[in-house]
């Protein structure tokens, strides 16, 4: 079998062209003109890249894009006044912090800093909590991405069996409570996991998020299992140079799986197109108006 592949650039591109025309009802109708911050301490080049096509693409939907770039050696108290100031501003309907943050701060307590209702990541305690018991919350984007990919490839994912292999509270988690929400029979697995080849082979969808480049092999994958890869892992090319590959053996997986997403233009532009999701939501529900449809789990 040939995997379908799953085009998350396509889904992307039709997520914000949904977003865009939600913000243009927001300007039009109600004056309202959806803002993201996205707040950056240090000097990590890889998120200064990342950053910068955030900005790009919040704009390009038609929202204001706020960044605020800190040095490296910023004080927590420094970073929680800005928040506190992210906080009361009526322009930022949404904020996010980018992670990993430099050693000395405490992420914990930044990310459960933000108001909740701006916590276009999803990662404060009180969302995580909400999503935990099924009410309404802010999801996180990768996940969230996942799921709508998912659901637009299965129809409905009621009784399937899912592997999620990583157990971050950025991804790992949040997805397992997504597939759960949608009735799938959900195992997380992680490092300390007795006969990992053996928990996959089991899974109907195969979620990947470790950080080890290519390390699921299609010999782990259920022929016509649904493989999506969240992984981001720069690797050097044999002729010199690098590449992004995935967590899962891309060639092997696509061999026996029923569909799976690439690596890039999986998962990746997805989880942009959800923030910006996100953002409209956020912005939205702070104005009491009605939420856009099909941007949220
Ligand atoms: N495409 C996107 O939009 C995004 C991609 N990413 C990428 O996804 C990947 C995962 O990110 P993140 O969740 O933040 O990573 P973390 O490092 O926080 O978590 C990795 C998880 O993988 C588990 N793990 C490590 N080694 C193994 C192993 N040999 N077998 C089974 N499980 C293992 C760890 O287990 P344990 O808990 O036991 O240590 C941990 O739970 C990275 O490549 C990251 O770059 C992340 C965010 C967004
Ligand atoms: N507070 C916070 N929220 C995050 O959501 C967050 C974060 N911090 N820190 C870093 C990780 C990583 N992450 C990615 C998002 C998009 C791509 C992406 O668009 N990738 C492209 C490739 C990009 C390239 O070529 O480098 C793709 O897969 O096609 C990758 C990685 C979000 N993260």
């Amino acid at each position: 079998m040939t995997a379908t592949v799953i085009d998350g650039k396509a889904f992307a591109a039709d997520v914000r062209a949904k977003v865009a025309e939600h913000v243009t009802r927001l300007k039009e109708v109600h004056g309202i003109t959806p803002g993201l911050a996205v707040v950056l301490v240090g000097e990590d080049p890889a998120s200064q890249v990342y950053v910068r096509s955030k900005g790009k693409m919040t704009v390009e939907v038609g929202m204001n894009s706020y960044e605020h770039k800190l040095d490296a050696d910023t004080s927590e108290e420094v970073l929680l006044a800005l928040i506190a100031q992210l906080n009361a501003d009526p322009a930022v309907h949404g904020i996010l912090v980018q992670l990993p943050l430099p050693a000395h701060l405490d992420s914990d307590l930044v990310i459960n800093s933000i108001d909740p209702a701006k916590d276009v990541d999803g990662f404060h305690i009180s969302n995580v909590g909400l999503l935990g018991t099924g009410q309404k919350s802010m999801v996180p984007c990768t996940p969230l991405g996942c799921l709508m990919m998912l659901r637009a490839h299965h129809g409905s994912l009621s009784g399937l069996n899912a592997v999620v292999v990583g157990r971050s509270n950025i991804v790992g988690k949040p997805m397992a409570q997504l597939l759960l929400g949608d009735s799938c029979t959900v195992t997380i697995a992680h490092s300390r996991t007795k006969d990992l080849p053996a928990v996959v082979q089991q899974a109907d969808i195969v979620v990947a998020a470790v950080g080890r480049a290519q390390m699921i092999p299609g010999e782990w994958i259920k022929p016509g299992a649904t493989v999506i890869d969240v992984g981001i892992n720069r690797i050097d090319k044999p002729e010199g140079g690098t590449r992004l590959v995935g967590d899962a053996d891309y060639d092997s997986c696509a061999a026996v799986a029923g569909a799976i997403t690439p690596v890039p233009g999986g998962v990746g532009p997805m989880t942009i197109a959800c923030l910006l999701a996100n953002t409209v939501t956020a912005c939205s529900r702070a104005n009491g108006l009605k939420e856009p449809e099909g941007l949220t789990a």
